[in-house]
């Protein structure tokens, strides 16, 4: 059986509900690891009031015991502790003129799932399509995936992420080891190593807030010590970098995806794209750069991966867009929600945990195993394998 998740939960229900199945046994679990990056998501300059509200931890109620996983389905929570405030609109049928009705969501926000869901669903309270479109979803997706960062932590691969651009703003480029990477960008606000950046970063998230107006963003992560040949070549859903680019894409807000250079691969000659290939009795075969991005052929090439991915801005806005009440078809602004000014450094952390939950399910369609230890035994043998090919 493959590597596979579902959450369920509304970001105003009691709590966020997620079940792993195919985890093997005896993966030793560091439950305060796995919250520091729960909290990591919560962070970053220009988040809304909710976040305050807030201190996400999982709560592990299946799979594990002594702090190991048993090869059980591993179900995780997260408690939506905002829930309190939202009780009685979430479970009381409305009637007109009460404070339940005044919740109900007519004017849809264009940018949001609320009226293409409303019109698929035949709901007339488009709250029930926010509730669940809400990227708190992704609270249970980094739950997730931070425990598929355990697993690959086990074997030596290491997974950082950053953020390349908010707006016209773009970073340096870091020039850092991926342990570098981490400890610097995760001091910073917006999640990045340049100090200048930063700034004007904040200064453009602080400024469009007092507008009323959102921002967006680029961000990317970077993951290490993977062996050759995750994914495959000879079927379309096999090749790793598409199903990157679908669990990138998948993230609220995110409308586009690169691999290594990406679109400016688009504009040079290949001369100046592809990666020569190297070889050492020490490295064995190795690539004189890494412009693919860890990617040839839908495999891994044994370099680190580096993907981006492109957030859009937040379609709540405070000084809202024209919109049309769905009762009486007039033209009408939509409604304004509670809401964050810019996502883009919160938003870096759930790509990291997509693009590492991918990375393992291939890594364990490669070496998969029951145990850890069959696991282990299944990579020794294949890392000995290419080294003598
Ligand atoms: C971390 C994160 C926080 C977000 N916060 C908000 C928010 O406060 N308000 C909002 O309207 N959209 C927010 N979004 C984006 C919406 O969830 C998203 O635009 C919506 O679900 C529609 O989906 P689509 O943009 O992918 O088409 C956020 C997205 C992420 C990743
Ligand atoms: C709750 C989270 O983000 C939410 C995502 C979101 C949206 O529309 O996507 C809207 C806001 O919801 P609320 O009205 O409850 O403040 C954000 O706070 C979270 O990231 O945990």
């Amino acid at each position: 059986m493959s590597l596979r998740y579902l959450t369920a939960g509304e970001t105003h229900g009691p709590q966020l509900t997620a079940i792993i199945e195919g985890l093997p046994s005896n993966l030793e679990l560091d439950f305060e690891a796995l919250n520091f990056q729960l909290q990591r998501r919560q962070k970053g300059h220009g988040r809304g009031r909710r976040m305050q509200i807030e201190t996400d931890t999982a709560q592990i109620v299946g799979g594990v015991r002594h702090g190991r996983t048993t090869g059980a389905p591993v179900a995780v929570i997260v408690e939506n502790k905002d829930w309190k405030h939202w009780t009685s609109v979430m479970n009381i049928e409305p009637v007109e003129g009460s404070d339940e009705a005044k919740r109900r969501v007519f004017r849809p926000r264009p940018g949001h799932a609320d009226l293409n869901g409303g019109l698929k669903y035949n709901l007339k309270d488009l709250r029930n399509v926010l509730e669940r479109s809400s990227a708190r979803e992704t609270a249970a997706r980094v739950a997730v995936g931070a425990i598929a960062r355990q697993l690959l932590a086990a074997f030596g691969i290491k997974v950082a992420g950053h953020v390349v651009s908010i707006g016209e703003v773009v970073a340096a480029t870091p020039n850092l080891s991926i342990d570098e990477l981490i400890s610097v960008t995760e001091e910073s606000p917006v999640r990045v190593a340049d100090k200048d950046a930063e700034q004007k970063m904040i200064e453009l998230i602080d400024r469009m807030k007092s507008e009323g107006d959102t921002i967006g963003g680029v961000v990317e992560c970077i993951i290490t010590g993977l062996p050759v040949g995750l994914g495959s070549h000879v079927q379309w859903d096999r090749k790793l970098d598409g199903r990157i680019a679908q669990a990138v894409v998948s993230i609220n807000a995110f409308k586009g995806v690169e691999v290594g250079i990406g679109f400016e691969a688009a504009r040079i000659p290949g001369s100046k794209v592809h990666d020569e290939i190297l070889h050492t009795a020490e490295k064995g075969f190795h690539r004189a750069s890494n412009r693919a991005g860890g990617f040839e052929g839908g495999m891994t090439t044994g370099e680190p991966i580096v993907v981006r991915g492109v957030m859009k801005p937040i379609p709540t806005l405070y000084k809202p867009l024209a919109s049309v009440d769905i009762d009486t078809k007039e033209p009408f602004t939509a409604q304004v929600e509670r809401s964050d000014a810019c996502a883009v450094p919160a938003a870096s952390v759930v790509m990291e945990h997509v693009v590492t939950w991918e990375v393992a399910k291939a890594f364990l369609e490669k070496f998969g195993g029951d145990s850890i230890e069959e696991i282990r035994a299944n990579l020794d043998n294949y890392i000995r394998q290419v080294e003598a090919y």
